[in-house]
């Protein structure tokens, strides 16, 4: 089966690696031309440049053999059949503590791997060879506030075993941060790179303690680190227990019955990305030069609404749609994280573009999840 963002490129030159956000021929011309050049430096200078920082100092060729931590979470299945359509199925090892589906199973390798294992983990690290760790594994903001001890554990011991892990066989780690590790001190509009950082949640804390601790090793022990910030992200995938999730619940719903009920009030403006944009930010920032790196964690974003402009613009699909708003728990948090996030630093830096705006991404999402909800209704006999 071909993955969404997979086949969201459809239409894109063959060469592309990369997934886009299907909108106007404008972005589709616009998503080639970035996206040649970046394929074709995966046989040249750049990808020598992984090799050389990788485990092995003698492998001077070949693709990175790309470790993914929680990869069976909203973002690390679709990141995975991202990379492998790059760089080869066999060159990104799937890991989660949880049993994959059959489907995914067949897709490509997929191992146990618990973040909280040290010695599992380098074991796994020496035997597959790895080069780059992507490192999924979290409890999100709303679960993580329902069992903080867990999350103490998953989100900081786990990133303690990654990054000692990264720095002993010379990984490339990519750790994701989040809009969530802002708090109400912060700037929310708009919310700048570097500003206070008083985040309120047990997530935000993990994922600050995460930013510090790599940049820390980055500068004492040369690891190279790398950081995005990541606003709500949007697939027909799960979302796995965040407070931007209403807009993932909004789409099912709507298409479902016509109705939602939203934890959120109807002004609540946070920063979002559709889940090809988020891909693409991934891969291209690992595989940005050295020099271009300024920081090692960087804010990016593609849009802000509210819940009312996301309805406001899903009724073009779906006119009878009724939203009601029932704010709980989620919107003390959703009060203190950025609204609008200010990513420039990401653009000037490796060249940061998103390519899916709102519309666009909810031509997307009907697309996609009402294929899947259609899916769900038992055949007509
Ligand atoms: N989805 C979003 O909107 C955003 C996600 N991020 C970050 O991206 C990363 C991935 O997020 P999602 O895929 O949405 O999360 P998710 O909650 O969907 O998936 C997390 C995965 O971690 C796994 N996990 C839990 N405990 C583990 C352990 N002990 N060992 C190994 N794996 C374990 C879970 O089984 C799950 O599959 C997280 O670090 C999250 O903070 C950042 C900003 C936005
Ligand atoms: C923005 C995030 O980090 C996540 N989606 C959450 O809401 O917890």
């Amino acid at each position: 089966m071909l993955s969404r963002a997979v086949r969201a490129v459809r239409g894109l030159a063959a060469a592309a690696p990369a997934p886009s956000c299907p909108g106007e021929a404008s972005s589709r011309m616009t998503a080639t031309r970035r996206l040649a050049p970046a394929a074709s430096e995966l046989g040249g200078e750049q990808h020598r440049r992984h090799r050389s920082t990788a485990s092995s100092p003698t492998d001077s060729q070949g693709p990175p053999k790309i470790l993914i931590t929680g990869s069976l979470g909203q973002l690390g299945l679709e990141m995975a059949r991202f990379l492998r359509r790059v760089y080869g199925q066999d060159s990104v090892l799937m890991s989660d503590i949880i049993k994959a589906s059959r489907d995914v199973a067949e897709e490509g390798p997929y191992i146990f791997a618990d973040i909280l294992d040290f010695k599992g983990l380098q074991e796994i690290v020496v035997t597959h060879r790895v080069d780059w760790i992507i490192h999924f594994s979290a409890l999100l903001s709303a679960v993580g506030e329902q069992n903080v001890p867990l999350a103490v554990r998953v989100n900081i011991e786990g990133v303690h075993n990654v990054i000692e892990l990264a720095k002993q066989y010379k990984l490339r780690l990519f750790v994701p941060s989040t809009i969530g590790s802002f708090g109400p001190d912060s700037p929310r509009n708009p919310t700048p790179n570097v500003t206070v950082q008083r985040p309120r949640t047990i997530y935000g804390v993990s994922k600050v303690h995460a930013e510090l601790l790599g940049e820390y090793y980055h500068h004492r022990f040369g690891l190279d680190f790398r950081c995005l910030r990541f606003p709500g992200v949007i697939s027909s995938d799960p979302p796995g227990g965040g407070t931007t999730d209403y807009a993932v619940f909004m789409f099912y719903e709507a298409l479902r019955t016509g109705r939602f009920e939203c934890y959120l009030r109807p002004d609540t403006r946070l920063p979002m990305m559709h889940i090809s944009d988020c891909l693409r930010s991934l891969w291209e920032f690992m595989t940005a030069p050295t020099d271009r790196l300024h920081r090692r964690v960087y804010n990016v974003t593609a849009m802000s609404f509210t819940p009312e402009e996301l309805a406001g613009e899903l009724r073009k699909y779906v006119p009878e749609l009724e939203v009601t708003y029932r704010p709980d728990s989620r919107q003390l948090i959703a009060d203190s994280w950025p609204q609008v996030f200010d990513d420039s630093e990401a653009r000037a830096d490796w060249g940061w573009r998103h390519q899916c705006n709102l519309s666009q991404l909810v031509e997307t999402m009907v697309q996609e999840v009402g294929a899947q909800v259609k899916r769900e209704k038992p055949a007509d006999n």
